[in-house]
C-alpha cells in the first residue's frame, strides 16, 4: 500500500513554506490545487515539481468537497488540459465533468460525502469501463456495517479486475481501519496527514507507518 500525502498550500508563499524533510515517508505527494488562486496554479505547478522532485506527484483539483460551485466546466477542462501531462497522475471528477476525455495517467476519483452508496459495486464498475489508471472511491460511512461493505466490495472489485488499481476509503472516524488495511481488502493507496488533513478521518503519516509495522 503505498502512502499519498496531500500539501494544500494556499498562497506560493505557503508553498514555499513547506519543508520536504517532513514528507519523506510519503511515497506519494498530492498537491491539492484547488486551495491555490487560479492565477499562480502554473508557477506553483513549477514550484511544486521542485520541491518533490523525487517523489510521484499527484495534481488534484477537488470540487466535490465543496458547498458550492467553484469553477466552471470549461476552466476546469483547461485545467486538466494544462496538468494532466504535467505530473505523474492526475485526479478527474469524472462523474461531474463527464466531457473530460481521461489522459492515460488518470485517476477517476469519486467522493460521496453522505453515505457508502447502496449500489457501490455499480459505481465501481462504470468506474472501471472508462479504463483510467486508478479507480478511487471515497465515502461516508453511516456505520460499522457500511465499512465493511466498502471493503469488501473492493476485495470483489479487485479480484475481479485485477489489472485495474483500485483506491477506495470510508471516511471519517469511523472508517478508519480502511486507511491503514489497504492491502488486505483490494485498496492500493491511503491518503495520510502532515499536519493538515485533506478529508475527515484521516491518518497521520507517523501513525499509519506505526500501526503497518504492527500489523505486517
Ligand atoms: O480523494 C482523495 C481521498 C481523500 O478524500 C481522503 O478521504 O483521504 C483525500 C483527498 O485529498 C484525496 O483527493
Amino acid at each position: 500500500m503505498k502512502i499519498v500525502v496531500p500539501i494544500m498550500p494556499r498562497s506560493l508563499i505557503e508553498l514555499s513554506e513547506l519543508e520536504e524533510s517532513k514528507f519523506i515517508q510519503a511515497d506519494m505527494i498530492e498537491w491539492r490545487a484547488d486551495f491555490m488562486p487560479f492565477s499562480d496554479l502554473e508557477m506553483a505547478a513549477r514550484e511544486v515539481k521542485k520541491k518533490f522532485n523525487k517523489k510521484e506527484i499527484i495534481f488534484t483539483y477537488r470540487t466535490e468537497d465543496k458547498s458550492e460551485i467553484i469553477i466552471s466546466k470549461e476552466n476546469y477542462a483547461k485545467i486538466i488540459a494544462t496538468f494532466a501531462s504535467e505530473f505523474d497522475y492526475i485526479d478527474i471528477e469524472k462523474f461531474t465533468f463527464p466531457e473530460i476525455v481521461l489522459p492515460e495517467n488518470a485517476i477517476f476519483s469519486y467522493h460521496d460525502f453522505e453515505k457508502i452508496p447502496e449500489n457501490l459495486s455499480d459505481i465501481l464498475t462504470e468506474m472501471v469501463v472508462a479504463m483510467p489508471k486508478i479507480v478511487k472511491f471515497a465515502g461516508m460511512p453511516q456505520n460499522f456495517a457500511d465499512v465493511l461493505r466498502l471493503m469488501s466490495e473492493t476485495i470483489t472489485m479487485s479480484e475481479k479486475y485485477e489489472t485495474q488499481t483500485f483506491v477506495t476509503m470510508a471516511m471519517g472516524e469511523i472508517g478508519k481501519i480502511t486507511r491503514f488495511m489497504g492491502d488486505e481488502f483490494g485498496s492500493s493507496w491511503t491518503f495520510a496527514t502532515v499536519e493538515t488533513a485533506s478529508a475527515p478521518g484521516q491518518l497521520a503519516l507517523s501513525d499509519i507507518l506505526s500501526i503497518r509495522k504492527i500489523i505486517n
